[in-house]
């Protein structure tokens, strides 16, 4: 057991910091970090922690002297002569990593592997077994998204980056850092957008770890009017419609024609039911086939009309142009802003022009695909700035080598330069139909039997069937429409993955997520990419275009295995490895890796 001659020194400053946190001492750790510099050693954690004369013991992670531990890094140590992760566990120091020491690169992952050079403390964490949602990175900022962080609240900044390269992670220390140093934040309070439950649990815990509160919610629940949404509008006309920039005139010119005080319920409600009404106000905004989408037969009661998130967002239109005032806010940050449309981005800048947008254009799975950041931050009236992330810390080099292929042209945005290899090129097996999401689901079941946390993804429109299946045949899946995701194994549609994040997701009937759609296409392209380990495809219909080079003929019988009565050489083990049915060498990856990880962890 080799142990780091500076455990005891980081362990006197812990036990310290407890000490003076006495009963107020958090749940977490109240460091983490270490930098010396020119201007002494200092620690940095969540929060300050004072001593008896006020002089700091741990700085927080947002203040001006916590900066050299964020701006520094192996390649580049910025004047810094030692930068040390902390890990602390029930109390105790349990590992130190240096990325700088004496000045120069420390304890940095090698120089001879095809990775980008980040501190190993890094690739730690990310080896950690995902919890479904994202782990926190406070302790190992990388100096480009310690950057973007502390860029001025005032205007629009867009937070571009491929898959998994952290700009949620930025977006949230970002809305941190603004709450702590911007007066308008201080004064006006903070919005976070966020569009699915799982996503929004995730900010409302992580914000206040790190010392802000903010007001969470998704695009829908900004109306603050009696209708709730209730419906789900399957057809992307419709709700390219809804969002596109000319419903605001249409809705203008709605209110204006309007003969007796209505609610912006009863106003929208009528303008669906009624197409001459659509004909005369919006003839010149909006062609026959589009109004046509529009039409909808009212309900017998306003209360049942079936509101969709674009409804709501009209509705919120309609009661800004009654008069009603929408509450204002400091600053909005908004995850997944590709998929904002532009009544979207208006009912945001209604409450708030000082925005963050994160996401990333080839992400898009919105009604509407944005080819550039231009016109949406043109709703907020001011000129954007943008800081892009280039680090994979989630998708598998292989993964994304495979998804890229879904994107038209392979993508034109950089492609992420990924910390991980993960478990390998993907698993593909064809499987009788009609058995596809039993089998998928079987094989996540294995897979989370090992510690995996496992996102089981379907077409939106086998979703119901397969939740009926998995409660008839006893398959405990965490409903992820309903935003359950502490089971081991998540069930989801493809159209509600964004943002999520899972050890192994199994791919249920690509072709039909897929459907032959550019947004099909994007569907699964983000549906793949929320892997951190391994991606397994299961099909009984042939693979889409991008994927049809993994084709493989069904296996013919099962494969025999020789009994062996000597020990086994590796050629041996390689042998009958390749012989494995695919999710059994999925789950014999799985194994091996944890084997590696347990044996590492005692050499430690
Ligand atoms: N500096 C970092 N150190 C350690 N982990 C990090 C760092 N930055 C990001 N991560 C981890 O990488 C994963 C992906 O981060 P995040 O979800 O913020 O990326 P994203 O770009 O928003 O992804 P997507 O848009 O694909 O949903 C998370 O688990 C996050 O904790």
């Amino acid at each position: 057991m080799t142990t780091h001659p500076a455990l005891d020194d980081e362990q006197q400053q812990l036990d310290r910091s407890y000490a003076l946190l006495g009963d107020d001492a958090p749940d977490l750790p109240p460091l983490f970090g270490r930098v010396d510099d020119g201007g002494g050693s200092r620690y940095v954690g969540l929060d300050d922690v004072r001593d008896e004369s006020g002089d700091a013991v741990v700085v927080a992670w947002h203040s001006p002297e916590a900066g050299a531990f964020y701006q520094s890094c192996g390649t580049d140590p910025a004047g810094v002569t030692l930068k040390r992760v902390v890990t602390v566990s029930d109390r105790q120091v349990i590992a130190v990593h240096d990325e700088i020491a004496g000045g120069s690169a420390g304890d940095v992952s090698s120089a001879h592997d095809h990775r980008p050079v980040v501190g190993k403390v890094v690739v730690a964490a990310l080896e950690q077994f995902r919890t479904g949602t994202l782990a926190e990175a406070t302790a190992t900022l990388r100096p480009e998204q310690y950057d973007i962080v502390r860029r001025p609240g005032r205007g629009v900044l867009v937070i571009q980056g491929g898959p998994g390269t952290g700009k949620t992670i930025t977006a949230l220390h970002r809305a941190a850092w603004l709450a702590a140093h911007d007066d308008a934040v201080r004064a006006g309070g903070l919005l976070v957008v966020a569009p699915t439950p799982p996503l929004r649990s995730y900010v409302a815990d992580v914000l206040p770890r790190l010392g802000a509160d903010a007001v969470t919610t998704d695009i829908a629940a900004l109306y603050g009017g009696p209708a709730r949404r209730n419906g789900r509008d399957t057809r992307p006309e419709a709700a390219r419609v809804k969002g596109s920039a000319v419903m605001a005139m249409l809705l203008r010119r709605l209110v204006e024609a309007a003969d007796a005080p209505a609610t912006p319920e009863e106003l929208l409600r009528g303008l669906y039911a009624d197409p001459s009404l659509l004909e005369r106000l919006a003839d010149d905004l909006l062609k026959a086939g589009q109004r046509d989408v529009l039409y909808r037969e009212p309900t017998a009661s306003i209360d049942d009309e079936p509101w969709t998130v674009d409804d709501l967002v009209l509705l919120d239109e309609l009661s800004h142009l009654l008069g009603r005032a929408a509450p204002r806010y400091g600053h909005a940050v908004v995850d997944e802003a590709q998929n904002l449309s532009p009544m979207q981005a208006r009912a945001i800048a209604r409450r708030c022009r000082d925005v963050t947008l994160a996401g990333d254009l080839e992400c898009s799975t919105g009604p509407g695909k944005h080819d550039d950041w231009s016109e949406l931050t043109s709703y907020f009236g001011s000129e954007f700035s943008q800081g892009t992330l280039g680090i994979g810390y989630r998708v598998p080099r292989p993964v994304i080598e495979l998804s890229r292929r879904q994107l038209p042209d392979g993508g034109t945005l950089d492609v992420p330069d990924s910390l991980r290899d993960g478990l390998g090129v993907p698993l593909v097996r064809r499987v009788d139909p009609g058995d596809e999401a039993a089998v998928a689901l079987s094989a996540g079941e294995a897979a989370a039997g090992t510690g995996f946390k496992v996102g089981v993804v379907v077409a939106p429109a086998r979703y119901d069937e397969t939740l009926r299946y998995c409660q008839a045949a006893g398959v405990k899946a965490g409903d992820g429409r309903d935003g359950d995701l502490d089971q081991p194994v998540t069930l989801l549609p493809a159209d509600l993955v964004n943002g999520l994040e899972f050890d192994a997701i199994a791919l249920v009937e690509p072709a039909e997520i897929g459907d032959g759609t550019e947004l099909g296409r994007r569907l699964l392209y983000v549906a793949m990419t929320r892997c951190t380990q391994s991606l397994a495809v299961f099909h009984a219909t042939p693979l889409p275009a991008g994927m049809e080079h993994l084709e493989r003929p069904a296996p013919s019988r099962e494969p025999e295995v020789e009994h062996r009565p000597r020990p086994a050489r590796t050629e041996d083990l390689y042998d009958l490895f390749k012989l494995l049915r695919d999710d059994d060498r999925m789950l014999v990856e799985v194994l091996i890796r944890r084997l590696l990880r347990d044996s590492l962890e005692r050499d430690d």
